[in-house]
């Protein structure tokens, strides 16, 4: 594939949008019947978000969204890029409930993860034409940062490791640029987290062979925290790190020093309101959230390629149902909306509220 860019990988380049969130707002505003509201939910239709690949059946739909890139490259004379979540990996959110995955570690799941990159990786091949965008495995990392008491998160540490290590050389094999995921402000931003976050982080990216195609972090993945909060959120007492700014200008110094020069994304799909949650650690389908800043290259800070949209709004966190076997506790908090489907499943009475709280306005 064509040399990395030493720059902003999003520069001078369309972002696809994805026709299966695009289809799932499209079915959600034709259930709402407020005329305004209805036209205001069309407009998420236009803001792009990243795709999850979430189970291997649907690497094959990567391929799809390709071939559907390309022809609209080249019929415009644009170049698009495709952005992506890899979200397989074995006993996954192994420190939750809601959202564990497809593949266990006991049952082959290492090498059942490593076909999934494969199955992604064969359909990237196809269309070099089209840049693709990578979050590497939301919470992975994160969860070895502060759960290695859990014993599933114990337990699956170096089938984690080894795989976004696998994950981060397969893709910048054909020119993916990664963002590996980096948890958020609430979770990392700690004092006693930050420092053994930025070693874990500049280990994987070394033991990857440190490839230009690995351009950084995401944070704040289907979290709520602001970029840069006005003033600070009362949950983040104790942690200096309020928002998310502060967090990447903490833990950025700390990775370059450490052989990672790493620049990054964030996510600011859910949040457009702040002081909702009732703890830090609340992540569930928080009650009174809305669809914040849009996605943008004017991020303002030289560390910030992009403020991008990766968990797609009114697709679920988590349900709420305490009888099904991935009930989490957290999605039947008191600042959690319910009743709520199963994960990654749409959630229209949450979707509608995001619309309503947006901010800035839809
Ligand atoms: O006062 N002090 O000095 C002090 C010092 C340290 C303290 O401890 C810290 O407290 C933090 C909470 O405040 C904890 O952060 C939470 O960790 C959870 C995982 O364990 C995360 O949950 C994930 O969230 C994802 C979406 O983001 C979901 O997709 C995923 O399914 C779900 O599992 C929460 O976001 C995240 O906020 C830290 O671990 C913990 O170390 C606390 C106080
Ligand atoms: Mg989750």
């Amino acid at each position: 594939p064509a040399a990395p860019v030493s720059g902003n990988p999003f520069t001078g380049y369309e972002i696809y949008l994805s026709p299966y969130y695009a289809a799932e707002v499209e079915d959600a505003a034709s259930k709402i019947s407020d005329a305004s509201l209805k036209a205001k939910a069309l407009k998420v239709k236009d803001i792009p978000t990243f795709t999850w690949f979430d189970v291997i059946a649907k690497t094959g739909d990567l391929g799809k969204y390709l071939a559907d890139a390309s022809a609209k490259g080249k019929a415009s004379g644009k170049k698009y890029l495709v952005q992506i979540v890899v979200y397989d990996l074995p006993d996954r959110d192994c420190a939750a409930y809601a959202s564990n995955g497809e593949f266990s570690i006991a049952n082959g799941g290492e090498a059942n993860y490593k076909r999934y990159i494969d199955q992604l990786v064969a359909e990237v091949k196809k269309y070099p034409d089209v840049r693709v965008i990578a979050v590497v495995e939301p919470d992975s990392l994160a969860n070895l940062v502060t759960n290695l008491n859990v014993s599933k998160c114990s337990g699956a540490q170096t089938a984690y490791k080894n795989g976004v290590i696998y994950a981060l050389q397969q893709l910048s094999a054909v020119g993916v640029y990664s963002y590996i995921d980096a948890g958020h402000a609430g979770w990392l931003g700690w004092s006693a987290n930050l420092g053994p976050a930025a070693t874990l982080f500049a280990d994987i990216y070394k033991s990857s062979g440190s490839s230009a195609f690995v351009k950084g972090l995401a944070t704040n993945v289907a979290n709520y925290n602001a970029l840069s909060a006005s003033s600070p959120d009362p949950i983040t007492q104790g942690n200096s790190n309020t928002d998310e700014l502060k967090y990447i200008n903490a833990l950025g110094p700390q990775l370059r020093s450490a052989g990672f020069p790493a620049t990054f994304i964030v996510d600011q799909g859910r949040s457009g309101v702040q002081n909702i949650r009732d703890q830090w650690g609340d992540w569930c389908n928080v009650k009174g959230a809305g669809f914040g800043q849009r996605p943008t290259l004017n991020t303002g800070s030289s560390l910030i390629d992009a403020i991008v949209w990766v968990k797609p709004g009114g697709e679920c966190d988590g349900t709420s149902d305490s009888s099904a076997v991935r009930y989490d506790t957290h999605c039947g908090l008191n600042d959690a909306h319910k009743p709520a489907p199963e994960a990654g499943t749409w959630f229209q009475d949450y979707f509608v509220n995001l619309v309503r709280n947006a901010n800035p306005a839809l």
